[in-house]
């Protein structure tokens, strides 16, 4: 059986129905089991910051799916929720990252695992951190203070 992580986001309303339609779609593969949910995070957007806040999670899954087989499930759910790619970072109606397949270093045309950006998003870490803190203490290159007063400074910003 393979584990792995996935990073969920949507800034598009109803973000959170999209959330729950996600994590539902991939409740429903034979092929996944859903072991672990973070909690729901509201981030501000990096990358390209002039779109909406994001409602960001994440998920710990065990499969019997490889990575590439994965990545087309993750992809069929995206468009079965109206997932547009027109623009590269623009505002998305649901976001399905792998971010981590058991141990494995993968680098494909589709796929490179672990997900290169993940060690530096907050909007990925917090969420991880819910899931298995021990996991992203030795990934975060920022201290975990850092990231944690990143995400209240959102808060104040209200
Ligand atoms: N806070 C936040 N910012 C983002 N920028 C991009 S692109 N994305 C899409 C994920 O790559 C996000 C996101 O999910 N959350």
């Amino acid at each position: 059986m393979n584990q792995a992580y996935i990073a969920l986001g949507s800034n598009i309303e109803p973000r959170l129905e999209y959330l729950q339609l996600a994590i539902q779609r991939l409740k429903e593969h034979r092929s996944i089991q859903i072991k672990k949910v973070s909690g729901i995070y509201e981030t501000a957007p990096v990358g390209f910051t002039d779109q909406n806040d994001f409602l960001n999670m994440a998920i710990r899954i065990e499969t019997t799916l490889s990575p590439l087989e994965l990545l087309d499930t993750c992809q069929e759910i995206e468009h079965s929720l109206g997932r547009k790619r027109e623009i590269k970072w623009g505002p998305r109606t649901i976001d399905l990252d792998i971010l981590l397949y058991n141990q494995e270093n993968i680098e494909t045309e589709r796929l490179t695992l672990p997900h290169p950006s993940m060690h530096e998003r907050a909007f990925v870490l917090m969420p991880l951190m819910d899931i298995n803190h021990h996991l992203y203490l030795s990934h975060i290159e920022k201290d975990v203070s850092t990231l944690i007063s990143e995400m209240s400074l959102k808060e104040k910003e209200g």
